[in-house]
């Protein structure tokens, strides 16, 4: 899993709102209408404590402000623990925190103490991402491409699996395409036998992995990936909406499905 740098998080609440005016108009909502609807849940007065972790590669900067930030943005109050680790751990939780967030290099939680619901950043970011790539309003029909079987990748396939939606898959990985098949029943895309796709939904860490053969002229494309997924080539030539942005709609994804 490639993890985020202090770059990837600088400027993220104007990255938000760009990105959340191309989710109103691809899809007729904004990220909090989607995630209210996906999880039948809405902010309440929770109170949020972050908690830094040096485990691993340790504290990345940027990190913990932008949950405080994306926490603020949600309208919930939010506080960063002075001490990072345990020692955070219980400062939080004696300092009336609701809901705990913390990540070390593999995973990344959100854990409601008053209701006892736990989220991770993987799957709540799968699910949200193709969520939103499930509602693009242009869709030509229920076919939606999932480049990307790890973690979040299968994630965001099992959720259309459950939706209804006719899921055809890609992944270089035979053991992970294999069990997306037998486990999910998704179609496996076969980029020798190339379909335009109005809907994709991209979740790999590696840039252009999107070719010309896959998309429709005009497409959503719902990608929390770093690097872009699109060419720059393709971006100019085809009506594409990218919803694309490295941290704020898993990290909503997260609150609201603990709420
Ligand atoms: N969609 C977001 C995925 C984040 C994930 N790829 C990552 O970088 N995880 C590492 C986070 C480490 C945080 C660090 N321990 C800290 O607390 O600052």
């Amino acid at each position: 899993m490639a993890l985020l740098t202090p770059e990837d998080l600088e400027d993220l609440l104007n990255k938000l709102n760009a990105n959340n005016d191309i989710i109103k108009g691809a899809t007729g909502e904004d990220i909090s209408q989607i995630c209210e609807e996906a999880y039948g849940t809405k902010p309440g007065n929770q109170k949020v404590g972050i908690v830094p972790i040096t485990a691993g590669n340790g504290i990345i900067g940027n990190f913990s402000a932008s949950l405080l930030a994306i926490t603020e943005y949600f309208g919930l109050e939010g506080f960063i623990t002075e001490h990072p680790d345990m020692t955070g751990y219980y400062e939080a939780v004696a300092g009336g925190a609701d809901i705990i967030l913390m990540a070390d290099d593999h995973i990344f939680i959100a854990h409601n103490l008053s209701n006892g619901k736990i989220a991770t950043n993987h799957i709540c970011t799968g699910v949200i991402y193709s969520e939103i790539a499930s509602r693009y309003k242009h869709a030509d029909s229920k076919d939606v491409l999932v480049i990307g079987l790890g973690r979040v990748g299968y994630a965001g396939a099992s959720h259309l699996v459950k939706k209804g939606f006719n899921v055809y898959a890609c992944d270089p990985n035979t053991e992970f395409m294999n069990k997306a098949i037998e486990e999910l029943g998704v179609n496996a895309f076969d980029i020798e036998k190339p379909r335009k796709f109005s809907m994709v939904f991209e979740a790999t860490p590696n840039a252009n992995t999107i070719s010309e053969g896959m998309i429709a002229e005009r497409c959503l494309v719902s990608t929390p990936g770093i690097p872009c997924a699109l060419p720059d080539d393709l971006v100019e030539k085809y009506d594409i909406d990218l919803v694309m942005e490295p941290l704020v709609i898993g990290v909503a994804a997260m609150l609201y499905s603990i709420f």
